[in-house]
């Protein structure tokens, strides 16, 4: 199974690039730019990464961030990432990066998107892999906030995907942010929205009426409401799951707790994806083999997974194609 797992052409749709960072290259880049870390090696950064909820992740994701200053930074740490989810079988990511959470302490937006920008074009030109560029708001910053980045991100409109919504959720509902997403749409930019990860299920409804959103990152409480699952289903909203996520932020005290095998009973347009790898104890095949374990799910259900997602990620359509077509190759091949 896992070198199935391994071989089989994944599309990651939920990917923070913030939440890549290793401990090792956050050292080596804590190095190379003078910066004190507050721990003295590699085990104690892994020891601190136990969360009892989301917050307690978000307060060390932003503060392991600290290290990215330079477009060399940003380009290291996508370009690391980029490396290892090809090593997974990964051909297709739609990244999230937040923006804000650099300008605040003083990088300026162009260092991320240079860094970045370029990290993409060396991965399309040598790795192949394609990426989505998804720049997301943080929804517990002010909206004004958020509308006059859109503004001055306009440069990079071109380069972008998607626009999106995350950070701490309970207390933050979307629909505050329903002008900021009205104008991504007039730009011609797809929405996506973290919602009923931690917060409840009136969220996902609210993301999807008030920002108008095609997918919804999470959306695991949608669980709670059956009128809600009925018109997920009947929409085929893509809901990109991250279970190793869900288990590390207490949301589910195991894998086997999960909703997952539920969800796709229900019929739901489920997808998987490793949301910060480096602090949730692994990426896309991490998430996978999990899920084999937890659930006994066979290959027919990770090859239709796998095609749910290819399908819904933001690509350009020759590019969907050949990843269809790998796999089929897989399908072919993989004796279900
Ligand atoms: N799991 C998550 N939920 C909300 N915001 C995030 N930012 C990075 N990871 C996140
Ligand atoms: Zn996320």
């Amino acid at each position: 199974m896992r070198d199935f797992l391994q071989r089989l052409p994944k599309a990651e749709l939920h990917l923070h690039i913030e939440g890549t960072l290793e401990p090792e290259l956050m050292f080596r880049l804590a190095e190379r730019n003078h910066i004190a870390l507050p721990y003295a090696d590699i085990d104690e950064v892994t020891e601190a990464y136990r969360f009892r909820h989301l917050q307690e992740f978000l307060d060390l994701y932003y503060q392991g961030m600290d290290v990215l200053r330079t477009p060399r930074d940003f380009h290291d740490l996508a370009m690391d990432y980029f490396v290892r989810a090809r090593n997974e079988g990964v051909m297709h990511i739609d990244m999230h990066f937040d923006p804000q959470a650099h300008m605040q302490r003083g990088v300026p937006l162009a260092s991320v998107m240079q860094g970045l920008l370029s990290a993409v074009r060396h991965a399309e030109r040598t790795l192949d892999l394609s990426v989505g560029l998804i720049m997301a708001f943080l929804r517990d910053r002010p909206v004004a906030e958020a509308a006059a980045l859109l503004e001055q991100a306009r440069d990079y409109w071109p380069y972008l995907s998607a626009v999106g919504l995350d950070s701490a959720e309970r207390g933050y509902p979307p629909g505050r942010f329903a002008d900021v997403f009205a104008r991504a749409g007039e730009l011609g930019l797809a929405r996506v929205a973290h919602a009923g990860e931690e917060g409840p299920a009136a969220y996902v409804r609210e993301a999807l009426d008030e920002l108008g959103v095609e997918r919804i990152d999470h959306g695991v409480q949608c669980m709670a409401d059956e009128a809600l699952v009925e018109r997920l289903r009947r929409e085929q909203t893509v809901l990109t799951v991250c279970p190793l996520s869900n288990v590390s932020l207490g949301i589910y005290a195991a894998v086997t707790e999960h909703p997952l095998p539920a969800m796709w009973e229900a019929g739901l347009n489920v997808t998987l994806s490793s949301d910060d790898p480096a602090y949730f104890g692994g990426g896309m095949l991490s998430n996978h083999l999990a899920c084999a374990e937890a659930f006994g799910w066979g290959k027919s259900t990770f090859l239709s997974l796998g095609r749910s997602a290819i399908s819904a990620g933001f690509m350009p359509e020759a590019r969907r194609q050949t990843l269809l077509g790998r796999l089929a190759e897989q399908e072919g091949g993989s004796g279900t």
